[in-house]
């Protein structure tokens, strides 16, 4: 490993060399383990802990297949559906590689008893599998997280509606939080060269899922001067969303849970954001009884930071506890367009808004090839940002989900896997310089 680091690392390594590396029998990643999806069994969900169930072991090379990759990862980020299999919510994902193990002989290679997780990386090609002819091993790359197979029709117009669909690190095994990765090919773009490998780690999954769920014509297709309400603005998702929006000028109104948050977005250029613990919204009274007056309280907040004006689209994601209000406060004709229920998946809405004011809700999850390779050329091309904060060690993975899963993090967490400090693998030094300033925003706080 340290040979394909020094390669990487020196600056007159040809393609060349580094496609003649040997290639180590083993590499470290971070793994959740088969026998322990029952550990947390009876704990409620904010208990159980992430830095229990996340290990970090040496783990075999998986053989290479047809149109595959195996990447030298330098750097990798935190993403909540890590955070899902760790407290193994909503279901142990164990079940999705013994699943894909089902397909063919060559995916067997992914139900294992340990899970290498993670859906982001940013690094460097060391071998490319047979049919491979795009990428060649010493490209510098990211890669998003859209894993297909792409054998029945379904999949050819969107590759998203493709049956064989798997979020790779997820629903696959050999993820990003490891220092070699294993992928598709079809998964690799070019990594921004402005950016360090933690920075061009960080946008990947969430930057794509937003650019879909939002701008894309399969998701909401936003259009200027729109009126876009943003849960969680200054988090993972949330932190593009409001990118998107601004740089394409429709108008955020954000709301997040503090008002450091609330400086976050301010200073990305939104004007209207709601601190929802600030104003103490309570949307269920109960359990099971929403609070329909606070939907209207909601609402009215709104129109008095719009000039009156309702909600053209909800960018949803928190699920239960704030599906219902979504619903309501968006105008007539407008949409909800939503990718995950992190506070609970059985929503419950008054549908009279729905139908009456021909309302639409879209349901929108990661996003095609085409649609992260156009998410990772606006951040190539400096109109998007990475909204990192902090930055952890490969051994120290678990304690980053830690803060992920309590809503201690703010934009986008950082993991070093082979890079050795932050701040490497920078190549366009002017076009950065341009940025500095909002590509450090969120760094730190
Ligand atoms: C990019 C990042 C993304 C994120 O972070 S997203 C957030 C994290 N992700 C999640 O939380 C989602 C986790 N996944 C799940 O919870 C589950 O994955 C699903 C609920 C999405 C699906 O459940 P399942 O059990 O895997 O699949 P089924 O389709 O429900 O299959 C069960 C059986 O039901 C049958 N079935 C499906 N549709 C129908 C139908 N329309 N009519 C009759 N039967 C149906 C199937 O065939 C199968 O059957 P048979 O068990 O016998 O094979
Ligand atoms: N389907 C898909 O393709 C994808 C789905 N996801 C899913 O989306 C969800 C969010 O991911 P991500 O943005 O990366 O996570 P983050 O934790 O980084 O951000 C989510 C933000 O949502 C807000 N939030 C959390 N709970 C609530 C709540 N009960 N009510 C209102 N706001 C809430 C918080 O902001 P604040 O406290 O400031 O209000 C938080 O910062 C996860 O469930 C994830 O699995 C993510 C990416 C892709």
């Amino acid at each position: 490993m340290k040979d394909i680091l020094d390669a990487i690392q020196s600056t007159d390594a040809t393609k060349a060399d580094i496609a003649a590396l040997p290639l180590p029998e083993s590499y470290r990643a971070i793994t959740v383990h088969k026998d322990e999806t029952e550990m947390f069994a009876g704990l409620e969900t904010r208990d159980k802990d992430p830095r229990k169930s996340i290990h970090l072991d040496e783990v075999p090379l998986p053989e290479l297949g047809p149109g595959e990759a195996l990447v030298a990862v330098m750097a990798s980020s935190v993403n909540y559906n890590s955070v899902w299999t760790s407290i193994f919510e909503p279901m142990s994902t164990f079940g999705f590689l013994e699943r894909y193990g089902r397909v063919s002989e060559l995916t067997k290679r992914h139900d294992l008893p340990y899970h290498i997780i993670g859906s982001d990386l940013a690094g460097v090609v060391l071998r490319t599998g047979p049919g491979v002819n795009a990428w060649q091993a010493g490209d510098e790359v990211v890669a998003h997280c859209l894993s297909v197979e792409l054998e029945s029709s379904d999949g050819h117009n969107d590759t998203m509606l493709d049956p064989e669909q798997r979020i790779w690190g997820f629903e696959t095994n050999f993820g990003g939080l490891a220092e070699i990765a294993l992928v598709k090919s079809n998964q690799l773009m070019p990594k921004p060269d402005h950016l360090s490998w933690e920075e061009a780690a960080a946008p990947g999954l969430v930057n794509s899922t937003a650019y879909r769920q939002l701008v894309s014509r399969n998701g909401a297709g936003m259009k200027q001067g729109d009126n876009v309400l943003i849960w969680g603005a200054s988090g993972g998702l949330g932190s593009y969303a409001t990118q998107f929006a601004l740089a394409g000028g429709a108008n955020p109104i954000c709301v997040v849970s503090s008002p450091q948050k609330a400086e976050i977005c301010r200073s990305m250029g939104a004007e209207a954001i709601i601190d929802r613990n600030a104003e103490g919204y309570r949307f269920w009274k109960d359990e099971n009884t929403q609070d329909p007056k606070e939907w209207k309280r909601f609402g009215k907040r709104i129109r008095e930071l719009t000039g009156g004006e309702d909600i053209d689209i909800v960018f949803e994601h928190p699920g239960r506890e704030t599906f219902g209000a979504s619903v309501f406060v968006t105008r007539k004709g407008g949409t909800i367009t939503t990718c995950a229920s992190t506070s609970g998946y059985m929503h419950e809405y008054d549908n009279r808004y729905l139908w009456m004011s021909l309302k639409r809700i879209i349901g929108s999850h990661f996003a095609n090839y085409r649609e992260a390779w156009e998410a990772n050329r606006l951040i190539a091309k400096g109109k998007i940002h990475p909204t990192l904060s902090k930055v952890y060690s490969l051994e120290d993975t678990g304690q980053a989900a830690y803060g992920v899963h309590r809503n201690l993090h703010q934009g986008k967490v950082g993991v070093l896997c082979l890079a050795p400090e932050e701040g490497l693998g920078v190549r366009d030094h002017e076009k950065r310089a341009k940025h500095l300033d909002a590509i450090n925003r969120f760094r730190n706080i």
